[in-house]
């Protein structure tokens, strides 16, 4: 479904010569599989933004190839880049709704864009509304929406052309624990219903473990690990801190022996 082959990046800092550039991404190659959802993670600079960027052709390598869906990004003219992205959904970390739009306003953009009639637009926007659990707001404004309210639209959004890959740039890092899990299960239903092919970009670790199959490790502009379905399986889960616990409305006492905040279960497993 997707790949890239030897993807190389450099950015020019500004009056540098040519060969004085950062290179964001070195020889970086990659195989996300149909119905995937491969995770993408490592430390800030390490290059995740610039190679999910590469996956819908916004950046263009400077070597390497980069192929979605059969399709050769870095072969293809302006013109089929842009049909091709239709078929390749993004979402962000900030969400990038227009604010003056309605939550219907803007999950319809893109099919105004492409020139689908109004009834059509009407009816996929309230499709992609239903799916997220949102229809009741389509008349209102981002500025009246939650974080997460805020990320489903912006799922909408990305679903409304209906995309056979969503790429997610830091979708949950705005959010509070709670907020990211609901997003984390809207994401799974959207690969599981829809059969979307998934790429994840996160700093969290947590959120990579329990979203994804597969997970690859980015430092300084290379791959230098993919974990298997196996490896994944076995990260173990991190206790839940104080927050987690109190917002899941868990039973967090100090005295009581089986208190999550001390992981009490495992311990008493542990001792049968
Ligand atoms: N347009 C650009 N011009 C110059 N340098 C850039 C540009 N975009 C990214 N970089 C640099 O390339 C490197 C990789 O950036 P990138 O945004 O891909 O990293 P990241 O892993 O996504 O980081 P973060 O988690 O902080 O978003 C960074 O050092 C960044 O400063």
């Amino acid at each position: 479904m997707i790949s890239l082959y030897g993807v190389s990046k450099r950015y020019n800092e500004r009056g540098s010569r040519e060969d004085q550039g950062f290179e964001a991404l070195s020889s970086v190659s990659l195989e996300v599989g149909q119905g995937e959802i491969h995770g993408i993670i490592g430390s800030s600079g390490a290059g995740k933004s610039t190679l999910l960027r590469m996956l819908n052709g916004l950046e263009k390598p400077d070597d390497g190839e980069v192929i979605v869906n059969g399709q050769h990004l870095t072969r293809m003219s302006e013109n089929s880049l842009r049909q091709a992205r239709r078929s390749i959904g993004m979402i962000f970390q900030h969400f990038n709704l227009v604010s003056n739009r309605t939550v219907s306003g803007n999950v319809c953009m893109p099919l105004e864009l492409a020139g689908v009639s109004r009834t059509e637009r009407v009816a996929r926007g309230l499709e992609v509304l239903r799916f997220v659990g949102l229809e009741d707001k389509a008349n209102q404004y981002p500025a009246q929406l939650s974080g997460g309210q805020k990320q489903r639209v912006a799922i909408a959004r990305a679903l409304a052309s209906r995309p056979d890959v969503l790429l997610c740039d830091e979708p949950t890092s705005s959010l509070d624990p709670q907020t990211t899990s609901g997003i984390l299960d809207v994401l799974r239903h959207v690969n599981e219903t829809l059969g979307v092919t998934i790429v994840l970009v996160t700093h969290e670790m947590e959120v990579a473990r329990k979203l994804c199959n597969r997970i690859s490790v980015m430092k300084e502009g290379r791959i230098i690990k993919t974990l298997s379905e196996a490896e994944v399986r076995s990260i173990p889960a991190p206790k839940p801190d104080l927050l987690t616990s109190l917002l899941m409305g868990e039973d967090v006492s100090m005295s009581g022996r089986n208190t999550s905040l001390h992981g009490g279960q495992e311990e008493q497993n542990d001792d049968t």
